[in-house]
């Protein structure tokens, strides 16, 4: 169980079905599409009984877990990239999220010490260019949703056309702020260092760098491909049932404006990820309805490489400290959902196990629940650290590979879109990435840009 008095949210969508766990398993053996029905019997081992039991949940991971085999084999990819967030100022207010700080903290005239920041494309092209130094060959950039962040400068002319900008378009002019963070247009072409893959803009930034006007997501997804976006993160999915994001993030984009993102962003030829962040207050009926939407998602586009499973980060998050939840998801729960994303998307190829969320320990487990990707070395992370988990910032190769190797699997750096891999043998040590533009195999932190030669 996690940690919220779920029913006390009084929800319409309850994990109910006329499908017996049985039938559920029988089906995802066979590799039968799955219904919902199927998936909740397969989520709660059984909506019979009370609780999961144990020797159901086995049966589960080893469907899942063969069905990874069959449908990537054994191989466990990652990849060599770096976290640049450009801000941390936001305005939405999601219950579940401790990254963001309130943005008229960052006002000028606002003496509040608020321990977020904002970037100017200077700094993050400074930051960007160390990494790729350092040999990687991907950023992912996610940020909060700061008033003075437009898209480029005609989106800008337009938000300052409004009478009141502030209240009807949420725009506040840089001046405003203590920090200018230019424009999305400017971040992703300075985080474009030597043609490093940008994996940024989420279906909720693109909503923020289309207000105001009557751009489709696609023509937004298109400048900003043109600025040097190469794919698109699909956070901000969280639970995409429409009661779940009243409860969590009332603020935020609703679930069928998460979908014509995604849409947008594919119509435009950018891959994307999907994810789910699980283990707050909604139950196993919710967790399936939102593999449904993603299933059919892919079903019409096909442009989704990953599903990322979030679990819930409780510890400083305003759903935790209003006592809306009281922990998240236990090892039962994140084996389950794991197991279950494998056997419900049967048209992704990749699911990722996180081990920012997981710590090595479980994400390793849960590469033997049908996960098969061990996501990116990351350089840095400010999602996770702020709402209280404490897996780190970083994992080198050698990491990579002692701990992929010693679960018995092959580890394979891999590029943003899976269509370049790169086998590494364990005994060829120390290892580092090979794939980057500056990447020639030495460990990553024994590559750190001396400024001396910075401009060579
Ligand atoms: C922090 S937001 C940044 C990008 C943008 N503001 C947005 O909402 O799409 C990125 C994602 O981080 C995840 N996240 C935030 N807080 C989390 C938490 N406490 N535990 C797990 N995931 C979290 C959510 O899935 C969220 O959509
Ligand atoms: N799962 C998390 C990720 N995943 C993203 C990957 O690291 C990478 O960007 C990938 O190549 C996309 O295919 N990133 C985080 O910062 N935190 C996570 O929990
Ligand atoms: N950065 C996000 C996760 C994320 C980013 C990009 C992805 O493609 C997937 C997941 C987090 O830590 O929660
Ligand atoms: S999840 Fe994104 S939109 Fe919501 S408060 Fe955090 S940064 Fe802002």
């Amino acid at each position: 169980m996690t940690g919220a008095a779920r029913d006390d949210f009084g929800f319409d969508h309850v994990p109910e079905t006329d499908q017996s766990f049985e039938n559920a398993l029988a089906k995802a053996r066979a590799g039968e599409r799955l219904t919902v029905a199927d998936g909740v019997e397969l989520m709660t081992t059984g909506t019979d009984r009370e609780g999961i039991d144990p020797v159901r949940k086995e049966l589960v991971l080893e469907a899942a877990d063969r069905r990874r085999a069959e449908v990537v084999g054994d191989d466990v990819t990652f990849v060599a990239n770096l976290n640049n967030n450009v801000t941390t100022a936001c305005t939405t207010g999601c219950l579940f999220c401790n990254f963001k700080n309130t943005a008229h903290l960052f006002e000028a005239d606002s003496d509040v010490d608020h321990g977020g920041f904002t970037k100017t494309p200077e700094e993050s092209r400074d930051i960007v260019a160390d990494a790729v130094e350092m040999g990687i060959y991907e950023v992912t950039s996610v940020s909060g949703l700061h008033p003075a962040l437009v898209l480029d400068e005609e989106h800008r002319e337009i938000l300052e056309s409004y009478d009141n900008p502030a209240a009807e378009v949420n725009y506040k002019p840089p001046e405003a702020y203590d920090t200018d963070p230019s424009t999305y247009a400017a971040q992703l072409d300075a985080m474009s260092v030597d043609g490093v893959h940008v994996h940024s803009m989420t279906p909720e930034e693109a909503h923020h760098a289309k207000r105001g006007t009557d751009w489709s997501y696609e023509a937004v997804y298109r400048r900003l491909a043109d600025a040097g976006l190469d794919s698109a993160p699909g956070t901000a999915a969280e639970i995409l049932v429409p009661e779940v994001r009243d409860v969590i993030c009332p603020g935020k984009i609703g679930t069928d404006e998460w979908v014509a993102g995604m849409e947008g962003a594919m119509e435009a030829g950018l891959d994307v990820t999907a994810t789910i962040m699980y283990g707050h207050v909604e139950n196993e009926m919710h967790r399936v309805m939102h593999l449904d939407v993603v299933r059919d998602l892919q079903d019409r586009y096909g442009g989704i490489t990953e599903f990322v499973p979030l679990s819930f980060v409780y510890q400083n998050t305003p759903l935790y400290d209003r006592g809306l939840v009281t922990g998240g998801a236990s090892d039962d729960e994140d084996e389950l959902m794991v197991a279950v994303s494998r056997l419900y998307l049967d048209n992704v190829d990749h699911i990722q196990s996180s081990w920012v969320k997981f710590g090595n320990a479980k994400a390793l487990k849960l590469l033997n629940c049908g996960a098969d990707d061990l996501m990116g070395t990351i350089l840095s992370e400010e999602i996770t650290k702020r709402a209280g988990g404490e897996f780190g910032e970083f994992r080198s190769f050698d990491e990579y590979v002692d701990m992929i190797t010693a679960i018995g699997r092959r580890p394979v750096e891999r590029s943003t879109d899976y269509r370049t891999r790169r086998p590494l043998d364990p005994d060829e040590g120390p290892h580092g990435p090979r794939l980057g533009p500056r990447a020639d195999g030495t460990p990553m932190l024994e590559r750190r840009r001396d400024p001396a030669t910075a401009d060579d």
